[in-house]
């Protein structure tokens, strides 16, 4: 008994003093690990946002964008919360009635204020970009496009937002903000990455936008738009070509099959049995037709189909001109292109078309998407009808001409091959955010992306918290070491002095 109280008395290891020290010592490190975790822990979120209508020729749709609040000089990853599709048609429609124009947005600026929380109501930004509609109601009419931008201005002051302004876009500015939505989204930008092109097909104008291997800026300057994002430098070819979407460029099918003013036409492009009588003033009724107008037409004719892809495809090829070129190399119109190169995006009407038909795979052969649109065009308009009940007829009619057109602009106009056909990618949206120009134009304006690469923690979260978790532990360790002279002896026999 009194060695064992001897052999204590030696070896004081759980003395009220060394207990201590060790419990102080393992609250330190605990504490230390803790603060590591926590520190860089993400707090609760708090967003901001921003709103962008896009006012298109065929109808407007508003889009509500989020990003992290926190994030110093807002870098934080933006990302589209809500899309609202105004009904009716696009603004440049209410030339006649421009007080319409404005009231048409309500419902959709109605729900943007749900949308976004009250408290940030007074910051968000608002932008009303409007694209080839309003181009051309501005070239036709240019009081009416005026009166209709003074009504939807006077409607957007009406909420409680940070109103920025609404103007027309240039097809340039169109064409390369759809191509910075489009590298946006894929991170390609602050990767550094090689870009995606951008293929955007809307209703009255199309655009192509990507970065070209070799080439010389000076050959087009109008064609050209120079970007430093993230500390790299971009030169970008775009172009938009007004009157080429696809309703617009419908209207030019019909117009150049109708120029000799017909009572009935036959149209290879719609399907066989379908028959509508049109009106010859409602047609020619768009900067894009009006002076192919036939000087002696009759009221209306009967427009009837007979479904022939091939066919349809040589009437779609006279609507491009092929002859003039006064650049090293043109994609039609006269218009500079330099050789494609890299993978595409193509959105909008490339893909709401390209989707009903089953064509939006890339493994799918150039030939057999052909082959496909063919046996499409040629299937008679009862047949198709009651295949697709759901779908509206307006759509339905239409998409035999529109993925020949599809198909024709992308090989002929700019000269896509079997090969470099794969390289499209037919899409809607990325990461869950619509593709078109209307983040890439918010990016813009809000300098969301900056022109150098912001500097970086010097370490990642996850490699500070392991970083100190070890160093913690190092100290563990010697702290315990550091405590050896009080250790008990393990001996089997106890030492007694
Ligand atoms: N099939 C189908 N077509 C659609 C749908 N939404 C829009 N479209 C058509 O697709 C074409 C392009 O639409 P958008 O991308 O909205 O074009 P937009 O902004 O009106 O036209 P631009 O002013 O030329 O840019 C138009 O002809 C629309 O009528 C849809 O859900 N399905």
């Amino acid at each position: 008994m009194s060695a064992q109280r001897e052999m204590k008395e030696k070896n004081p290891w759980h003395t009220p003093l060394t207990i201590i020290i060790t419990v102080i010592g393992v609250i330190a490190i605990v504490a230390l690990v803790t603060v590591a975790v926590l520190q860089n822990r993400p707090v609760p979120q708090k967003y901001k946002y921003g709103i962008v209508l896009d006012a298109g020729s065929s109808h407007t749709a508003l889009y509500i964008y989020e990003w992290p609040a926190e994030k110093d000089n807002n870098t934080g990853r933006v990302e589209q919360k809500h899309s609202c599709k105004v009904k009716g048609k696009g603004i440049s429609s209410y030339a006649a009635e421009p007080e319409k124009a404005g009231m048409s947005l309500t419902e959709c600026m109605r729900e943007a204020e749900m949308q976004v929380p009250s408290r940030r109501h007074q910051e968000t930004p608002l932008y009303l970009g409007a694209t080839a509609g309003m181009r051309l109601l501005n070239i036709e009419n240019r009081e009416a496009s005026d009166k209709v931008f003074e009504a939807v201005e006077k409607a957007l002051q009406g909420f409680p937002f940070s109103y920025q302004g609404a103007r027309i876009l240039s097809g340039q500015e169109e064409g390369a903000f759809g191509w910075v939505t489009v590298n946006y989204l894929d991170d390609r930008l602050k990767q550094g990455l090689e870009t995606t092109g951008a293929l955007d097909l809307g209703g009255a104008s199309t655009q192509i936008s990507f970065v070209p291997h070799e080439y010389d800026i000076s050959e087009s300057p109008s064609n050209s738009v120079a970007f430093r994002l993230y500390g790299n430098d971009y030169n970008l070819y775009t172009h938009s070509f007004l009157c080429y979407g696809k309703d617009q460029v419908l209207r030019m099918a019909l117009a150049h099959q109708t120029r000799s003013g017909p009572v009935t036409m036959s149209d290879p492009c719609f399907h066989p049995g379908y028959s509508v009588t049109r009106n010859y003033n409602a047609l020619y009724d768009s900067p894009c037709v009006s002076e192919r107008k036939p000087k002696e037409a009759p009221l209306n004719f009967t427009h009837t189909g007979v479904g022939n892809f091939f066919r349809c495809q040589e009437v779609v090829k006279t609507l491009f001109n092929f002859t003039s070129c006064k650049y090293s190399r043109c994609s039609f119109n006269g218009i500079f292109q330099p050789p494609l190169q890299g993978s595409f995006g193509a959105f909008s009407a490339y893909y709401f078309v390209m989707n009903f038909l089953n064509l939006t795979d890339s493994s799918i052969p150039l030939e057999t998407v052909k082959a496909n649109l063919a046996n499409y065009c040629g299937t008679p308009w009862n047949q198709i009808k009651q295949q697709h009940p759901e779908v509206k007829e307006k759509y339905l009619a239409e998409y035999c001409f529109s993925g020949t057109y599809i198909v024709t602009l992308l090989t002929e106009g700019y000269n896509f091959t079997k090969e470099t056909f794969s390289k499209i990618k037919f899409i809607k949206e990325i990461k869950g955010s619509d593709a078109g120009w209307t983040l890439g134009y918010m990016l813009n304006l809000t300098n969301m992306i900056p022109a150098e690469a912001p500097d970086s923690p010097p370490l990642p979260h996850a490699g500070y918290v392991s970083i100190v978790t070890v160093i913690a532990l190092l100290l563990f360790i010697l702290f315990i070491l550091s405590l050896r002279p009080i250790w008990p002896k393990c001996s089997k026999k106890p030492q007694i002095v």
